[in-house]
Order: C-alpha cells, then structure tokens, then sequence
C-alpha cells in the first residue's frame, strides 16, 4: 500500500532554541488510523504542525502522496494543503458565524480567492455543506451561530469542515482534550467512523492511551522530541506506557 505520508529526519527547533522536534522518521499508509501520544510538551503539536508547515520544520523531509511537501511553495501548497484536513483541540471555528459558513470555510481552498473571500459558494458547495453536516448529526443546527453550540457540537463542525476539504489525510490535534468523557467518546466515533467510510487516513493526537489504544491501528509513541514507540496497540503494554511517559504516568 502506498505511503499517505512519509517523515523522514523531521527536526524543529524554535526561535527561542527550544529543540520540539529531533528527529523523527516514521510512515503512515492509506486507511491508517495512527494515534501519537506521549507527555506534555513531547512535541506532539509541532509534528502536526510541521507537517503541513503550519509551523516551518527545520530539517528534515515530508512526504505527502509523494509530494514534497519542504519544496512546495504558493499555489502547489495550497494545493496539498487542501487534501489536508486539520482538526484543532480549541475548533478553531469563527464563532460568530452560522454552521454552514464555517464548514464551507472548508471549501476555500477549491474556490478562487475572491469568491472565497466575500463568501460566495456555489449551489453544490453549499450542498455538500449541508450533506456532510447530516452525517455528523448537525442538519438542523446549519443556520445556528457557532457559539450556540455545544463543546462537542462544536467539534462535529471542526470534523464537518475538514471533511468540506475532502481531505486524503486529516490530522486531528487533541480533538477531544477539551471535551467530557461521553463527548469525547462520541467525537472519536465520528472521527474513526468517517475515516474508515471514506477511506481517510488519520494521524491522531491523543493524551488519553486507552482511547489512542481503543480505536488506533498504530500508535506512535513521542517522547522529548523523539519517537520512542511505534507499534500496535497490544504492543502498547504498561511497560511500554511508562518507558513514553516516564515518571509522569
Ligand atoms: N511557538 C513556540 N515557541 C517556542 N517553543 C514552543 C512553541 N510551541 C511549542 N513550543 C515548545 O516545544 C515543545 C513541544 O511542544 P508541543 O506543543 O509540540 O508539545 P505537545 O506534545 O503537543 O504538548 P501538549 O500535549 O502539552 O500539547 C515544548 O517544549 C513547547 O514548550
């Protein structure tokens, strides 16, 4: 099966001299459901981040459908940007505006700019819009304001406007670190259910391993900027957990 994406020497050191992340290799290929988990400040975030350059790496290779994603540049970043679908810990949603309007952010980057930017979507677009908000159980909240919803309401529109991307890859950054247990379960349903349907590959952070154990098919274990696991999740074993974690857990 071919790579969806491919991390090779991936380093990042902050301006301040903070060394997030120091060198991390790792595949992951179509249909993976890859949970990455370790402790705080592990490096996590930046290693999302790094991979649709959200954050510049500092060394090191990405590979993205084969794509080098350290050479692309405007309209080709752009381009694989958009098959990368994010989903962020806080949502990262314009409260302010209706459902739909933010899912069809998720549309941006297959519009032309200007379109884009005064909010005119096509007939289809806002179709699609509607037909993704049914499958996360939010038809009738599409005209509601953001900041009328609920935490985990909130998050089914993150995963409504990713999947507006119609993304090859999504990264989901803590999805579910700001929800209460039963929420949180119900977003990693949706999350899991969906990337399995469509036939999504996912790269998951998880603070919580017996969820990251529950539903991943690999679990990549990062530690002070380095991977210190990669394996299924019986091979994730209490040993294992405390060589990730440290005197932390
Ligand atoms: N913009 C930044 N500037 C400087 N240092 C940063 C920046 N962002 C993150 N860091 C540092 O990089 C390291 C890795 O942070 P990162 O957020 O990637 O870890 P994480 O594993 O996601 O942590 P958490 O689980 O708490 O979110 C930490 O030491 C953090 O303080």
């Amino acid at each position: 099966m071919q790579a969806v994406l491919e991390v090779i020497g991936l380093k990042k050191k902050y301006k301040d001299g903070t060394f997030a992340l120091r060198g991390i290799d790792f595949q992951v290929k179509e249909g993976e459901f890859v949970a990455v988990i370790g402790p705080s400040g592990a490096g996590k975030s930046t290693l999302m981040r790094c991979i649709n350059r959200l954050v510049e790496p500092s060394e090191g290779k990405i590979y993205f459908n084969g794509n080098d994603m350290m050479k692309a540049n405007g309209q080709k970043l752009r381009q694989h940007r958009r098959e990368i679908g994010m989903i962020f810990q806080n949502f990262n949603l314009i409260p302010r505006v209706t459902v739909i309007d933010n899912v069809l952010n998720g549309r941006l980057g297959y519009t032309g700019s200007l379109a884009g930017a005064l909010g005119i979507f096509s007939r289809k677009d806002r179709d699609f819009a509607l037909e993704i908000l049914a499958r996360v159980g939010l038809a009738d909240k599409a005209l509601k304001r953001v900041d009328e919803l609920s935490g985990g309401q909130q998050q089914r529109v993150g995963i409504a406007r990713a999947l507006a991307q119609e993304p090859k890859l999504i990264l989901a950054d803590e999805p579910i670190a700001s929800l209460d247990p039963i929420t949180s379960e119900n977003i990693m349903e949706y999350i899991y259910n969906i990337c399995r349907e469509d036939g999504i590959t996912c790269l998951i952070n998880l603070h919580q391993v017996e969820i990251a154990k529950r539903y991943a098919t690999r679990i990549i274990g990062i530690r002070e900027g380095k991977k210190v696991f990669d394996g299924t999740p019986d091979e994730l074993t209490r040993e294992v957990i405390r060589s990730i974690y440290g005197q932390q857990k």
